[in-house]
């Protein structure tokens, strides 16, 4: 998958100067992940709100540079103090600008999960995002083989974390569901051409079992986008861009919390 070149080369880079030994011994010393599980709603048959994941998003492969962001922490507790269940912070350098001191400092900042969104190609990129306190990360199921799937959910699982699979095909979804995932996401941006087709998410949603957080990655522009997902089954949305290029981000977040209670009513 073109979209992850270079991610396995960074993290031997960054290997070579933390091995894999002294991250387990850091992962001793951090605090238990928080229940990003419970974050979004938990077992509960009911769901009655959306959940909201917000993103510490400053460019992409599909936009370019989106938003400076001089103070990721400032904005994580701008998207928590708005009703954001979980913080997503993406640490990949080369394409977003992100890194792990990004994670830190948003860490550091809020006492709700946070997400630590990378392409994760290697159980060390596990390691380090509990090492760096991540309460769970992203696991893209294109990117990855079924046994690589099974045995990454496995480790985050037994370091106390969650896990976001995500998905954008009926098959993936099916290799999502066959290794027990409970949080799936579907990006509705095609990870090859970039594309995003929000349909895509109407037409999968239903595949996923009851029990499952379904939730909706990219695409949302504004509160009609929301009111789309959630009558399609939205459990949460994941949002990057309309959000970090805001100027109130709290206040938008309430308003699709809003446009997303008021559509699941409607259910
Ligand atoms: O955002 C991209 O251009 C992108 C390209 C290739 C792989 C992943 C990409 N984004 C990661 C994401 O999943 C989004 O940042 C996230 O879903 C938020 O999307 P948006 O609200 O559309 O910024």
């Amino acid at each position: 998958m073109e979209i992850i070149d270079g991610v396995r080369e960074d993290m031997q880079a960054r290997q070579a100067r933390v091995s894999l030994a002294e991250l387990q011994e850091q992962v001793k010393q951090v605090p238990p992940a928080l229940d990003a599980w419970a974050a979004l709603g938990g077992p509960s048959a009911e769901r009655p709100d959306l959940k909201v994941i917000s993103e510490v998003k400053r460019k992409s492969p599909s936009k370019g540079d989106l938003a400076g962001i001089s103070d990721p922490a400032a904005l994580a507790v701008l998207y928590r103090d708005g009703g954001a269940s979980i913080i997503s912070v993406l640490t990949e350098e080369r394409r977003f600008g992100g890194s792990l001191a990004d994670l830190d400092a948003v860490k550091a900042a809020v006492d709700i999960p946070v997400l630590r969104k990378d392409f994760t190609c290697d159980e060390y990129m596990i390691w380090e995002a509990r090492a760096h306190g991540a309460d769970l990360v992203l696991l893209i199921v294109a990117a990855l083989s079924d046994e690589e799937l099974r045995s990454y959910l496995a480790l985050t699982h037994e370091l106390g974390m969650n896990a976001v699979v995500e998905t954008h095909t009926a098959e993936e979804i099916e290799r999502a569901v066959a290794v027990d995932a409970k949080i799936i996401g579907i990006n509705v941006r095609n990870l090859k051409t970039l594309d995003v087709d929000r349909s895509v998410f109407a037409a999968l949603a239903g595949k996923i079992p009851a029990g499952a957080i379904v939730v909706a990655e990219s695409g949302v522009r504004d509160a009609s986008d929301v009111t789309h997902y959630s009558e399609n089954g939205a459990h949460a949305i994941l949002v990057g861009e309309a959000l970090v290029k805001d100027s109130t981000p709290s206040e938008r977040i309430a308003e699709f919390k809003a446009a997303g209670a008021l559509a699941i009513s409607a259910r």
